[in-house]
């Protein structure tokens, strides 16, 4: 088993990891917000100001292509959903409010993830 081997295998069980914790996300009841990318037609203003729009599906997909070399640049796309979600919603709003407990619920199982690698 060359190292380029073992770098595959060790890719490919922290996408599985990855993708677990995604699919958790959005089975999460308020994930609703963050599934899909806003649509600019629906919300003028939401490119002006959030610079890197990302949501769940196009995590997804990205994961899926393979797209991610460690577990970290998967971590980072989704804590910009929640730093979007900061800047764009007031924390006293349905949807602010939704964003807290969704990256609540994330820290939860990263953590749980980190301890079982
Ligand atoms: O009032 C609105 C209308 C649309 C959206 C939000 C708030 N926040 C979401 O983060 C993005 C979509």
């Amino acid at each position: 088993k060359d190292e380029g081997d073992k770098d595959k295998k060790k890719k490919r069980k922290h996408t599985a990891a990855c993708r677990e914790i995604l699919r958790k996300l959005q089975a999460h009841e308020m994930a609703t917000w963050f599934l899909f990318p806003v649509d600019p037609k629906v919300v003028p203003n939401y490119r002006k100001v959030i610079k890197k729009p990302i949501d769940f599906s196009t995590i997804e997909n990205r994961l899926k292509k393979g797209r991610y070399k460690t577990a970290e640049g998967f971590m980072n796309e989704i804590l910009m959903v929640f730093d979007n979600c900061r800047l764009f919603n007031e924390d006293d709003s349905p949807i602010g409010r939704a964003g807290h407990a969704l990256r609540s619920y994330f820290d939860e199982r990263w953590a749980e993830l980190v301890r079982d690698n």
